[in-house]
Parts: C-alpha cells; structure tokens; sequence
C-alpha cells in the first residue's frame, strides 16, 4: 500500500513539474502572439474575418449544391418484368441467375460495370430496384425526390395479359406531382427480346398509349376531389401519346438476362453527369 501512495505522488509531482513547464515555454509565445495581434491594423483582421467566413460559406453552398445534384435512378414496372435481373447486370455486369420476388427495394451507389475500365473520372449512379408487388409500390415515392430517371420496365414477352397492369402503374407515374413538375425523363424499357415471340418497342409503346388513353377516360369520370393532386395526362379531346407529356417519355429495347443494355446504360450516364 505505501509503495502505492509512493507512486501516487510520484506520480502527481511529474505532472505539476510538466504542467509548469509547458505554462513557462507557452507564456513568451502567448506574449509574442498577443503583441504581434495588437500591430496588426483592426482593418486587416477584419478583411482575414471577413474572407474566412466568405470561404467558408462558399463551401458549405458547394457542398449543398452538390446534394441536390440528383444521381438516383429508379427502376420500375410489373413484378416479373426483369428489375432486378437489371440491377445486377448493370452493377456487376451478370444476371445473378435465380431471381426471386424482391420484398424490398434494391439499393447501390456504383459506376455502372461496363464503364469501369474507362478513363476519366465518373460520377457514380445511385440505382434503386422498386419492387413491382402492388404493395411495395408506394415505396417509389420516397426515392422520388431524388430521382434524375425513372426506367419502366416492360416484359415485352408476356406483354398483352399485362397491359391493362402495367398501364395503369405508368399511369400512375405519369400523373404523379413530383414527376411532372420536375419533369423526370421516363424510359420505357422493353425487356426480354431475346425471344422471338416478344412484342417489338412500336407495338409496345402504340398499347400502351391507347390505354394510358382509355384510362384517362375512365379516371376523369370519377370525382375529381379523388385526383386532386394528380396532373391530368396529355391533351384533352386528342388521343393520348407520349410525346404529349411535359417530362421527356422514350422507348428503347434490353435483354437482362444476357447484358444487351447498351440502351438504358446511356439513359442512365445521360441523366447523371459528374
Ligand atoms: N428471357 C428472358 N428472361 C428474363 C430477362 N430478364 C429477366 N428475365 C427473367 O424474368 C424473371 C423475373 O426477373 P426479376 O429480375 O426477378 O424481376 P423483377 O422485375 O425484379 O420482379 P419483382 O422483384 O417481383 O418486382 C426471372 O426469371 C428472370 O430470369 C430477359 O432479358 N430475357
Ligand atoms: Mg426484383
């Protein structure tokens, strides 16, 4: 016990004689800087102030402008469609064969694979996989604030017994506040071409315009007070067609599970830029 109590003073009396030392080598420093302080003209300290504070406030400017940059792409559509078959081939460059249902949103910040070995500097792509389960849906509208692009994915494969399904989940996009006044370009992506028996992106595009048309009918006929935060869709006595929408709709043609996705690729690097 008493070597301990030996040590504890020990102990104490190095740190006072090192607190010491420091106070005895920092006061001519403290001195030097106080009197350097008091020659320098208050005008020139004001300017040093003012100029700080101008940095720092452009950099805090920069650093916000650069988050509201959007980078987010969402993918969309039907369950089925070849969402997150997509996800992984743009991510990876490979399908990850054996898809199931995805109960949640799919999520990654990355460069895109097939411009990994390209020079230059690139801004990486926050891609979001939205499920296509009805349920799941609502999920979209939490990454729309952000988004730069929305793909729509289509299985151009089984694609009639779907029409009615999947024209009502574009309708619905189509008419959302947060898309049209941002006007988010929209991809209509054909998927599934590497068969035969799929429909081509004009047969596509034509179904889906006559019954986004139909749809219209039937919708404006309900009370409004239901569709009051909607925007209606395109020109009223004229037939629907894309080219009518305020944000920018286009067509394009991918098979997932193979790679061939060239097309959304320079969708996706069209919308996010460094
Ligand atoms: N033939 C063919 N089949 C594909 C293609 N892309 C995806 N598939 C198949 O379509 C099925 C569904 O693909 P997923 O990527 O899981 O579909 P999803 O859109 O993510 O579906 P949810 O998660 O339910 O919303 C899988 O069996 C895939 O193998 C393609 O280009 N061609
Ligand atoms: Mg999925």
């Amino acid at each position: 016990m008493e070597v301990l109590e030996q040590w504890t003073k020990q102990a104490e009396q190095w740190s006072s004689q090192a607190l010491q030392q420091w106070k005895n080598q920092g006061e001519p420093l403290w001195s030097q800087a106080h009197l350097y302080i008091q020659q320098v003209p208050p005008t020139q300290i004001y300017v040093a102030l003012a100029i700080l504070l101008l940095t720092s406030v452009l950099l805090l400017l920069g650093r916000l402008f650069k988050h509201q940059k959007a980078n987010t792409i969402l993918l969309s559509g039907l369950s089925g469609s070849g969402k997150t078959v997509l996800f992984y081939q743009l991510r990876d460059g490979s399908s990850h064969q054996g898809t199931v249902t995805s109960m949640e949103p799919n999520e990654g910040t990355f460069v895109l694979h097939s411009e990994k070995s390209k020079n230059g500097k690139l801004k990486p792509v926050h891609l979001v996989d939205v499920p296509g389960h009805s349920r799941l849906r609502p999920k979209l509208d939490e990454f729309l604030p952000q988004a730069a692009g929305i793909v729509f994915v289509v299985d151009a494969l089984e694609f009639l017994p779907n029409l009615r399904a999947a024209s009502e989940y574009l309708y619905d996009i189509l008419t959302k506040a947060s898309v049209v006044k941002k006007r988010i370009p929209i991809l209509i992506l054909c998927n599934k071409t590497d068969k035969v028996t799929a429909h081509s992106k004009e047969f596509i595009r034509k179904q889906l315009e006559k019954e986004i048309d139909k749809l219209r009918a039937s919708r404006s006929a309900i009370s409004t007070a239901d569709i009051a935060n909607d925007f209606t869709l395109g020109v009223l006595g004229e037939p629907f067609s894309f080219s009518q929408c305020q944000n920018k709709v286009t067509v394009a043609e991918a098979v997932g599970i193979t790679g061939e996705i060239t097309q959304v690729e320079q969708f996706i690097r069209d919308r996010v830029r460094s």
